[in-house]
């Protein structure tokens, strides 16, 4: 039994609207969303800005956001709070309020008092109300104006001065502070974790190899380096950061791991932003903004945009997309005759000892399926399918081709396999070799496929009622195509195969999808090679190259 997945961590912003989508609630859904979050929002202040700069702000009553903020805890267990822009004194005193009576396990408190563009967010009255609403955060993120402003100094301006305030202001609150160096000159972008507030919040730091300094007075840093990116898409970067460790502080349980997750793939973001060409419009020169940062810039690239099909789409995708071949094999030559009759014996008999050819290194890839599978379920039936193919040759041995004395059939060990077996074992083999499991079993699957529905065809009168003669003289080979048995493997084969597509990656899938068309073409060469002996493979009959 797999485990459970773990709960996906149920995250409000309570903060302002930056309607061009790169700082507030914005920015803070989409960081929440990117890291593996549920994101709701509770707005603070809906406010009127672009990337050049903020140009008004309009703050809904508190009475408004205290009935957000009950109506989001009264109904959802909240793991985490990020608390942007609080635009006055009111709006603060009621989060403040709020927070008393629901104290969610995890508060990041990003006192937005500054943006980039150099905009007060905050009017001065609503700086006391503030420092009063610091102590009820687990972790406070100012920036360095806003370190300067919470810790009455003029603004720091090197990492050391940086470190210092934020120690003072650790010291002052009770809190974890994130102390950042984004708007520092110079060619590094520092961050640091400062813990003065003697609650040990830090103590397992050191356990995730961050650098760790014991300063005098022990007060604890956690410092994460990295080089300054070249950008001018750095709206929103506070916002996002606070998102993002609000909701890793819940999946991985610890502030350094979820910082340094965070930062990781705020730099990701960061690197990508420019792409995004938000903002610049009618920019006269000197007037370019600070556009957003690529929220979603390393989930797009790896996971990709493509809806993943179910497992029932990839099995009506793979068997509509053969249609073609299906209705190839259906008119061969070989197949009529064989449903009606009339096939020659011999050709027959040829058929047979390719398939007792083919079964050989079928059963081969079979096992190799085994090998591969992901459970210990798919596992045990490939390995079964495998012994199955392995019988399925000694009773041809032992059974039709043993009574018969045809120059095409005896001696079938020495047989070599026709052109048609030698190029659907190169195909399978191959695709064995490359080691891909959901590959591999999409191209085994045509062999369990066609076979069962032509055998549930030819059994329900599709082609006429010659094959439900008793006297037919291929009945008891026939019959095998509709071995009940047979049918119950072909539809486990199909599940698993179309399970596995449906789970990989859209560049696999692709892969698994040719495969499959490729053994099913390889089963219609294979078909019509006993009628066609002297017909060239490419010809007709491989229907894609
Ligand atoms: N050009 C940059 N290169 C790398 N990291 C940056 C850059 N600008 C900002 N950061 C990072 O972005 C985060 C937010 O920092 P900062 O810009 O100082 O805060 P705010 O957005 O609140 O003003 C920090 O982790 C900081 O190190
Ligand atoms: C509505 C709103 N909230 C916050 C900010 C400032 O966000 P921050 O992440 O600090 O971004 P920059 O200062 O880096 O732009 C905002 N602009 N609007």
């Amino acid at each position: 039994m797999s485990a459970p997945a773990p709960r996906v961590p149920r995250v409000l912003s309570i903060a302002g609207s930056d309607p061009s989508g790169g700082a507030g609630i914005q920015a803070d859904l989409k960081s929440i969303s990117a890291n593996g979050g549920y994101g709701m929002a509770a707005i603070t202040a809906i406010t009127a800005q672009n990337t050049r700069g903020v140009h008004g702000v309009h703050v809904p009553p508190a009475a408004f956001l205290a009935e957000q903020l009950d109506a989001i805890s009264d109904d959802i267990a909240i793991d985490a709070v990020k608390i942007g822009m609080l635009a006055n004194a009111d709006v603060i005193r009621t989060v403040a309020a709020w927070l008393g009576r629901v104290r969610p396990p995890v508060v990041v408190l990003d006192p937005v008092m500054v943006a980039t563009s150099g905009d007060r967010l905050l009017d001065a009255d609503s700086e006391a109300a503030l420092r009063d609403l610091l102590p009820l955060a687990d972790l406070l993120t100012p920036n360095v104006a806003e370190l300067a402003v919470l810790t009455g100094a003029e603004p720091a301006t090197g990492w050391a001065g940086v470190l210092a305030q934020a120690e003072t202001l650790s010291t002052g609150s009770g809190t974890l502070v994130l102390a950042k160096g984004g708007h520092l000159a110079g060619d590094l972008a520092p961050d640091a974790l400062v813990d003065a507030s003697g609650r040990g919040r830090l103590t397992t730091a050191a356990l995730f190899a961050a650098v760790v300094k014991e300063a005098e007075g022990n007060p604890r840093f956690v410092e994460f380096g990295g080089a300054r990116i070249e950008t001018t898409a750095t709206h929103g970067t506070g916002c996002s950061l606070s998102s993002a460790i609000a909701t890793l502080r819940v999946s991985r349980g610890e502030w350094v791991p979820a910082v340094r997750e965070a930062r990781r793939w705020l730099r990701e973001a960061l690197r990508h932003g420019e792409s995004l060409e938000v903002g610049g419009l009618g920019a006269g020169p000197g007037r370019a903004g600070h556009g957003p940062v690529h929220h979603f810039a390393g989930l797009w690239s790896r996971g990709g945009l493509e809806t993943a099909p179910t497992a029932a789409e990839v099995e009506a995708d793979w068997w509509g997309g053969i249609a073609d071949v299906r209705a190839g094999i259906d008119d061969l030559p070989f197949i009529r005759s064989l449903a009606d009759g009339t096939l020659d014996r011999g050709a027959f008999l040829g058929y047979l000892a390719q398939d007792a050819l083919y079964l050989r290194d079928y059963a081969r890839v079979l096992a190799e399926a085994s090998r591969l599978a992901p459970d210990a379920s798919a596992q045990a039936f490939w390995a079964e399918s495998a012994r199955g193919a392995i019988e399925g040759e000694l009773e041809l041995h032992t059974g039709e081709l043993a009574a018969s004395d045809s120059p095409a059939t005896s001696g079938v060990r020495d047989l070599e396999a026709d052109r048609a077996t030698t190029a659907y074992l190169d195909h399978l083999l191959a695709t064995a070799a490359r080691g891909e499991y959901s590959v591999l079993v999409a191209a085994l699957l045509p062999c369990f496929w066609i076979y069962t529905d032509l055998g549930a065809r030819l059994g329900a009168g599709g082609f006429g009622d010659a094959p439900l003669r008793a006297d037919h003289p291929y009945a008891a080979w026939l019959a095998t195509y509709r071995d009940p048995a047979f049918a119950i493997a072909t539809r486990r084969a199909i599940e698993i195969a179309t399970d596995a597509s449906s789970r990989a990656t859209p560049e696999v899938r692709a892969r698994a999808a040719q495969a499959f068309r490729r053994s099913a073409e390889h089963e219609l060469a294979f078909f019509a090679a006993p009628l066609a002996e002297a017909a060239p493979l490419t010809e007709g009959v491989l229907l894609s190259s």
